[in-house]
């Protein structure tokens, strides 16, 4: 069976984070670990806490997991701080995955911030670079590349600009434009565009996190970079179609449609 590690927050309401990682990973069929670097107090509506691991202790948990099983694929989500990131990016940097998938979370759906503004520059200094696949959405997307996005060209110019500050890949995604969901992926030589139809619900709570966990479920399974973005993209959008209207605010994404409905 395939390895695959989440390093992420904690949404205790299960929607995203470390639980939508575990989720998606267990509905590819690999087996699921999860280094936890903050505990957020979080529903579908609002952020109440937040409240960072040491980096000590996420440390510790990064030992624990590679000097045990070590995984094929990893995926990072939320870094809400500098001493998160270095820490992460140290024992990354010692352990050397082969396929690192690395989600640069800043907001919650409802606008909460879940990294800290300040902390831009540690991103891009010790984590961006390590990535095999970094997945920014469109307001992440202009805050590293630092230009506005308004139209498809604007999502190449910042995926070229974000290329080159130093990761394989990068994914735009453009679930923030209008339009159908146009992603697009430069791997510093041509562009792919992953284009799937828009669904018109507010239940998207989630869906950045369930994306990368599920490209690093499909490297780890063995697909090339643009095979492993389509089929998670197609997941995502099976998950969306299928979300659940749970909760007061952005409900979750389902991710055990073929098996279960909102009614059971
Ligand atoms: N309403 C939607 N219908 C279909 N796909 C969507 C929808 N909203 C987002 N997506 C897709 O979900 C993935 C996550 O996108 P996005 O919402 O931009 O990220 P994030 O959750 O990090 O803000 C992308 O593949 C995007 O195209
Ligand atoms: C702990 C945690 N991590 C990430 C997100 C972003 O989720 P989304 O996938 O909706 O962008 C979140 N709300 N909470």
């Amino acid at each position: 069976m395939k390895k695959v590690l989440t390093i992420a927050g904690s949404d205790c309401s299960g929607g995203a984070g470390i639980q939508a990682d575990l989720k998606t990973m267990s509905a590819h069929g690999v087996f699921a670990m999860s280094v936890i670097v903050s505990v957020v107090a979080e529903n579908t509506a609002r952020v109440i806490s937040i409240e960072d691991i040491s980096p000590k202790v996420i440390e510790d948990q990064m030992d624990a997991v590679f000097e045990d099983i070590f995984p094929d694929a990893v995926k990072v989500g939320m870094l809400s701080t500098p001493p998160c990131m270095q820490a992460v990016a140290r024992k990354l940097r010692q352990y050397q995955p082969k396929h690192l998938v690395i989600d640069p979370v800043m907001y919650a759906k409802n606008g909460a911030p879940l990294m800290n503004p300040d902390a831009v520059g540690a991103l891009i200094e010790y984590i961006l670079p390590l990535a095999t696949v970094l997945t920014p959405n469109i307001p992440e997307a202009e805050c590293i590349a630092k230009m506005e996005i308004h139209s498809v060209s604007d999502m190449e110019e910042a995926a070229r600009r974000i290329h080159a500050m130093g990761c394989k890949n990068v994914l735009v995604k453009g679930g923030h434009a209008v339009g159908n969901a146009l992603d697009v992926l430069y791997d510093g030589q041509s562009f792919h565009h992953f284009e799937n139809e828009r669904i018109d619900t507010k239940n998207t709570h989630g869906t950045g996190c369930t994306l990368s966990s599920a490209i690093a479920s499909n490297l780890a399974l063995g697909h090339d970079v643009v095979k492993a973005v389509g089929l998670a993209k197609d997941y995502v959008t099976e998950g969306i179609r299928h979300s659940l209207a749970i909760g007061k605010g952005c409900g979750p994404l389902n991710h055990f449609h073929a098996f279960f409905s909102e009614e059971d």
